[in-house]
């Protein structure tokens, strides 16, 4: 990982400018997270359900349910994945506290998955 910490800081943008500005990061942050193979897998896992609670004629508040634990899952991911690029930028060899950090981020990943599988089982099956 490259640090910049050389490089003057861009000025703070205020006002519509500072939306338009957050709006331009996130697009940056789903850019980098889209060179994450597992939020490829979840892309084509969240097609795959959705095509699932379509055919199985799910009602607008299962759609609707999971989507929002469909994108708290890619939130999570997101969040996970900004973990594991700062703990490799400052343990680049084995620690403790690198392993406890990936492993936390993952499980906080899987209880996600795990929340959007209970959810489309429950739907599907109702
Ligand atoms: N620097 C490190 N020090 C100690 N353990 C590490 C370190 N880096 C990774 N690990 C261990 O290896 C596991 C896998 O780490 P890795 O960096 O491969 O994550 P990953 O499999 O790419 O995660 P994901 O699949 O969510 O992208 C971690 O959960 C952690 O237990």
């Amino acid at each position: 990982m490259t640090d910049h910490a050389d490089l003057p800081r861009p000025p703070r943008a205020e006002g519509a400018s500072h939306l338009l500005a957050s709006a331009r990061h996130s697009l940056g942050g789903l850019r980098r997270l889209s060179h994450e193979t597992a939020f490829r897998h979840e892309m084509f896992a969240g097609a795959a359900g959705l095509a699932l609670l379509l055919a199985a004629r799910a009602s607008l508040a299962e759609i609707m349910g999971a989507a929002v634990l469909f994108l708290l899952l890619l939130a999570t991911e997101a969040l996970n994945t900004a973990i594991e690029v700062v703990v490799d930028h400052l343990a680049p060899g084995w620690a403790e506290f690198a392993r406890d950090a990936k492993d936390l981020g993952s499980l906080a990943v899987l209880c996600l998955i795990g929340a959007n599988l209970a959810f489309l089982v429950y739907a599907l099956a109702t």
